[in-house]
């Protein structure tokens, strides 16, 4: 697996300390709240999994599964809702957890539909952003790393469901792309 990585962006050890720093802010922003925090997956699970350790607030827990890129590594331009939260959010202060932010229409769609749901803030964290490839206009609240303009793997991000099991960020080689 690793044989297929052209070249490592982002190593284990900054991302686990970006997660640290971004936890610290996060605790002081719902100090005195109980955040409802929602995994966007599947490529978010193992920041969230990661983030919500470094959280000293108490919080619940939801999982949203939403596909727009199946086996490619183009946007689909349409935003499936594969699995819908089991909570309500009504009246509840909502932090969505993202591992990427690339044309936005994934997280503009959510947006939209937890503000319909009349959640009363949405909030929104995500590790990694490719400000390049916006479509739409939007900007997380909390943000780890801002990337060049090239598709990545690892750490929950997948190519065609694989290399999400790398604990890095990476590019993989050109030839392992077959579209
Ligand atoms: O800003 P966008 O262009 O919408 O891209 C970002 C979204 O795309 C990826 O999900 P994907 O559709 O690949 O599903 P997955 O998380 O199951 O891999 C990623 O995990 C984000 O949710
Ligand atoms: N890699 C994997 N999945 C993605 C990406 C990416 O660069 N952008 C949006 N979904
Ligand atoms: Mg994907």
């Amino acid at each position: 697996m690793h044989n297929d990585i052209q070249e490592v962006l982002i190593s284990e050890e900054e991302i686990q300390n970006k997660i640290r720093e971004l936890g610290a802010e996060l605790s002081k922003r719902y100090e005195g709240r109980n955040p409802l925090v929602i995994c966007v997956l599947k490529g978010a699970f193992i920041f969230m999994a990661d983030l919500v350790k470094t959280i000293t607030v108490p919080l619940e827990l939801d999982f949203m599964a939403v596909s727009s890129y199946g086996d490619s590594t183009k946007s689909s331009g349409v935003v499936k809702i594969i699995k819908d939260l089991d909570q309500s959010v009504e009246g509840r202060d909502v932090l969505i957890v993202e591992d990427i932010i690339d044309s936005g229409l994934t997280l503009s769609h959510l947006i939209e539909l937890l503000k319909n749901r009349n959640a009363s803030s949405v909030t929104v964290v995500t590790l990694f952003d490719k400000p390049a490839r916006r479509t739409v206009n939007l900007e997380a609240d909390f943000t780890g790393f801002t990337l060049p303009d090239a598709f990545v793997v690892g750490y929950g991000l997948d190519y065609s469901e694989r290399y999400r099991n790398l604990p890095f960020i990476g590019i993989l080689k050109p030839e392992i792309y077959t579209n």
